[in-house]
């Protein structure tokens, strides 16, 4: 286990012995481990069903439609995130992007995002927390007028990684973000990811592309009915065959490349934006 429970500072999360029941009959997870060190990329994969949604929801508070109960710990800098509704998580610095995107099509691109922002204490920091995504989805930008419905699928995600930017978070948990994308946006969001975590902030990646998620992780998490099957470094080749070996039906495609040694793409000046 990465750092000690209770000892969890900014940006790192520790997840000890969790639990999480629907409406007293489902088990979606049962005495889950998985420690978010400071400033990395962790994977979260597994089949469908496995439970992956589920800890994401018991971390971020979004449990209140759910007839969920949650038990066991979560850690964040310092203390536990059990029983928070979704604002206050928020506004320690835990945020999710849902799976499936949930932007609000009718309202522009500047409207979505100022939803996002709304945690923010002052006018100054909202302008700020703007430029930056504005600077890191230029698109955004360009089209801050217009309504997010009118977005391409790529442009929609960036508008939903956009939105949970805009609270600054110092961990951000992503719910499939490549699904039903095209190989070469799914480059692009890997890319933006990236750039995200060399900021500063923690990335906590749910994926059904093990091959993106395992390019942009130091650590993997395999989960399989509730339970961590595996886990261990990515730059652990005995890890990462098992894992392919125990998983992995997907190999990489022509123009998926998304691997650490794939050809960067030239990225603007970024200024790091976590909280610290
Ligand atoms: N709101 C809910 N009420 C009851 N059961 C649920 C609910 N949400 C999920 N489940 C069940 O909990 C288990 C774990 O589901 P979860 O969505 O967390 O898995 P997952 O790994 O994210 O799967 P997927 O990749 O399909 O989203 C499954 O058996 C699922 O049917």
């Amino acid at each position: 286990m990465i750092g000690g429970r209770g000892s969890t500072g900014v940006g790192e999360l520790e997840i000890a012995d969790l639990a999480l029941n629907y409406g007293g009959v489902v088990r979606a997870l049962n005495g889950v481990n998985l420690s978010l060190p400071a400033g990395s990329v962790v994977a979260l994969l597994g089949p469908n069903g496995a439970g992956k949604t589920s800890l994401l929801r018991a971390v971020s508070g979004n449990l209140r439609h759910h007839r969920a109960s949650v038990k066991g710990e979560i850690r964040y800098a310092g203390t536990s995130l059990v029983g928070l509704g979704p604002a206050e998580t928020v506004r320690r610095g835990v945020v999710q992007v849902p799976e499936g995107r949930r932007i609000f099509a009718s309202l522009t691109v500047e409207e979505n995002l100022t939803l996002g922002g709304q945690a923010l204490r002052s006018q100054q920091d909202f302008q700020s927390a703007q430029e930056r995504v504005f600077e890191l989805f230029p698109v955004l930008a360009e089209r801050r007028k217009q309504p997010g419905g009118l977005l391409s699928g790529g442009e929609q995600q960036m508008l939903a990684i956009g939105r949970a930017m805009m609270a600054s978070p110092s961990v951000l948990m992503l719910d499939e973000p490549s699904l039903g994308l095209a190989p070469k946006m799914i480059a692009t969001i890997a890319d933006i990811i990236r750039s995200i975590n060399a900021m500063g902030t923690s990335i906590l990646l749910i994926e059904q592309n093990a091959t993106m998620a395992l390019a942009l992780a130091h650590h993997a998490y395999v989960l399989g009915l509730g339970r961590v099957v595996l886990s261990g470094a990515t730059s652990d080749p005995g890890l990462m065959g098992e894992v392919r070996r125990l998983y992995l039906g997907d190999t990489p495609h022509e123009g998926e490349v998304v691997g650490k040694s794939s050809p960067a793409r030239p990225r603007p000046t970024l200024t790091r934006w976590a909280r610290s």
